[in-house]
């Protein structure tokens, strides 16, 4: 046992020439919360009303010991034990470092490991879900410890799980954010009413512009009647092209005439789920023909703003292998019947 922390209360007005030992805020609702005065302050007469009006009759002076660490300090440490590719860290205020998205991408969080510390009395890491679409600079955790000293043998178990954590991932962080490739897409749009010009199409438009909000693109968009052959014929020109992502839209429910789901697998696809736990899109399919994903989009992707292709769509566009595992996840959370 090294030399204990000691925290010395001194009343304001005797603190002058002192150095504050943490950052103090000012909060006035609805207009500001931030730093007022910065760890390491040393306090000055002129300060003493503003350090009134934030409330302090009192600051804090501090000798740390041995077995710890200030929160400034414990907050850089666990930001620096968790940040992976595409992750930029800031600095300590009010005992807190955020982890930002350093590029537009796919948040790539562990959720398994971010339990795992907050087990720990008094760490708090709190992320975003995994899987969210970042944008660049957007807060992906923010961290930071409950008190303003912590026990040092805390943070460095947090280090030693990091460290755990990134021998078992080739070097990456639990925190990171994956970036969209350029995905070349073909589309097929099923459906006798479409292709023998009884309706307008609308798949094509909504898909082409979901694709292009990630930089992927339509190379081409073709036409089929409900025919399971001709499906199939359309399914192998994509397939040839050597596109990176087929899409098959309509034809994905029980009515005779849906004959999506069989073509894809009559393609040859191995066939990943058909059939998603969200709604709308329930009656996705996800599939892989070889290494090409393939997607049977069911009608509610035309017409609701939010669906199950929309939490698909960014993870293969970041390169993530879609397997059943992950589709069974979805159903919990999955409800976005009402978002339009
Ligand atoms: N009894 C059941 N009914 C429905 C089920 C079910 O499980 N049991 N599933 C529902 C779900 S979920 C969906 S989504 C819809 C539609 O599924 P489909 O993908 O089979 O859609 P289609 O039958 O091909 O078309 C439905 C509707 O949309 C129009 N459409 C289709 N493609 C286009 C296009 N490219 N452009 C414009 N309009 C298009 C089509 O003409 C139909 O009116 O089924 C539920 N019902
Ligand atoms: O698959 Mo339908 O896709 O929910 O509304």
């Amino acid at each position: 046992m090294g030399q204990s922390s000691v925290l010395r209360e001194v009343k304001v007005e005797e603190a002058i020439g002192l150095p504050l030992a943490h950052d103090l805020t000012r909060i006035v609702p609805g207009e500001f919360k931030g730093r007022a005065f910065r760890k390491g302050h040393v306090i000055r007469e002129e300060d003493i009303p503003e350090l009134r009006r934030i409330g302090k009759e009192h600051i804090y002076v501090l000798e740390l010991g041995d077995d710890d660490v200030h929160e400034d300090e414990a907050a850089i440490r666990m930001a620096k034990a968790v940040f992976g590719s595409n992750v930029a860290t800031g600095e300590p205020s009010e005992g807190k470092v955020m982890l930002r998205a350093a590029i537009r991408g796919l948040a790539a969080i562990d959720k398994a490991f971010i339990d795992e510390v907050n087990a720990i009395d008094q760490l708090a890491m709190a992320t975003l879900p995994s899987y969210t679409v970042v944008e660049e600079g957007q807060s992906l955790a923010g961290m930071r410890v409950i008190l303003l000293i912590i026990s040092k043998a805390k943070i460095e178990a947090v280090e030693r799980m990091a460290r755990q954590w990134r021998e078992g991932h080739m070097g990456e962080g639990p925190i990171s954010v994956k970036p969209f490739r350029t995905l070349r897409a073909g589309v097929i749009t099923t459906g006798s009413e479409v292709y023998n010009g009884l309706v307008e199409d609308k798949f094509g438009p909504v898909v082409r512009s979901k694709l292009e909000s990630f930089g992927s693109v339509v190379t081409e968009q073709r036409f089929s009647t409900d025919g399971i052959e001709e499906i199939v014929r359309e399914i192998r020109y994509f397939e040839q092209s050597q596109v990176d992502l087929i899409l098959v839209t309509g034809g994905m429910s029980v009515d005779p005439d849906d004959r999506t789901p069989g073509a894809i697998k009559q393609a040859g696809a191995h066939i990943v789920s058909h059939g998603t736990p969200m709604l709308p899109g329930s009656m996705l399919l996800m599939a892989y023909l070889g290494e090409i994903p393939i997607l049977g989009l069911p009608g509610s992707v035309m017409h609701d703003k939010f669906t199950v292709f929309d939490v698909l769509l960014p993870r293969i566009c970041a390169n993530e292998r879609i397997e059943r595992s992950h589709i069974a996840e979805l159903g919990y959370g999955g409800l976005f019947a009402d978002r339009g």
